[in-house]
């Protein structure tokens, strides 16, 4: 069984038809990229899949459960967690608390237990950091964890917004333009860091991207979206082959 398996999803915004009769279905562990032309409709897939929008038509499954129109805070419950084409950290909070804040899905205490600062409060908040930390030392940020995450590097910021999605625990994690803004020399680390972070967490990850290089290079199978259609999907070599996404991307 696939662990996302979406069918038929469809969403128009007016008259513009943004995305069409989109089906993807990707295995636990696999790593899997969208990719397609600006417009094509690939950050909206995403906000299908996350509940900022609800579908006009189709399904989305999850481990075998239907996700379709939940809300976004159930989403991520469900397991999926996502990060953002524009960085969206906590800018003005400490690299540490910006992960601390996706471990809350799991972790609960009371307002009054909170304001107290009752022995449940100081308990929960010492897994939680302990649990932070560790996270942070997977991504060699444990370092700065009393920097503000906006003086943080570009790309150990996107490495802590991947840290923070993966603190929610989920079961997919989807990465918007993960490599956008990046030099070569961040790009590369970055792919290290998405199959580590695959590795070591046994994680299925969809990504959207526009560096070929990065696509390439670590992506299993891709689908490519053109006019909110999918124009071919398959293995990433195949895929990258075929005479109409070639000709999709050069515009002709
Ligand atoms: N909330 C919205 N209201 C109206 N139109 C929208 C909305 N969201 C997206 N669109 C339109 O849907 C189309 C697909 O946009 P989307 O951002 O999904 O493309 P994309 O493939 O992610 O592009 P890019 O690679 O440039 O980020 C575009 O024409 C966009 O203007």
């Amino acid at each position: 069984m696939a662990l996302l398996e979406v069918k038929n999803l469809g969403i128009s915004f007016g008259g513009l038809r943004a995305v069409d009769s989109f089906n993807i279905s990707i295995e636990k562990g696999q790593l899997y990229g969208l990719i397609g032309p600006n417009g094509a409709g690939k950050t909206t897939v995403f906000n299908l899949l996350t509940g900022v929008y609800k579908p006009n038509e189709g399904i989305v499954t999850l481990d075998g459960k239907n996700i379709t129109g939940k809300k976004t805070i159930e989403i991520n419950k469900e397991g999926v967690a996502r990060t953002f084409q524009n960085i969206r950290l906590f800018k003005d909070m400490s690299v540490l608390d910006n992960v601390k804040v996706g471990l809350h899905n799991k972790h609960h205490y009371s307002t009054l237990e909170g304001i107290l600062r009752l022995p449940r409060y100081r308990k929960v908040e010492k897994e939680m950091n302990e649990q932070a930390m560790e996270l942070l030392d997977v991504f060699d940020l444990a370092g700065q964890a009393d920097y503000l995450a906006s003086n943080l590097p570009y790309g150990k910021q996107r490495k802590l917004e991947i840290a923070r999605a993966l603190a929610t625990e989920p079961k997919l994690l989807l990465l918007d333009e993960p490599a956008a803004g990046m030099n070569p020399n961040e790009t590369q680390e970055l792919m290290d860091t998405i199959h580590f972070v695959r590795d070591k967490f046994d994680m299925t990850i969809l990504l959207i991207e526009h560096d070929m290089k990065l696509v390439s290079g670590i992506c299993e199978k891709l689908t490519v979206l053109n006019f909110g259609q999918v124009l071919a999907e398959g293995e990433t070599g195949e895929v990258l082959n075929n005479p109409q996404v070639i000709t999709a991307y050069l515009g002709e």
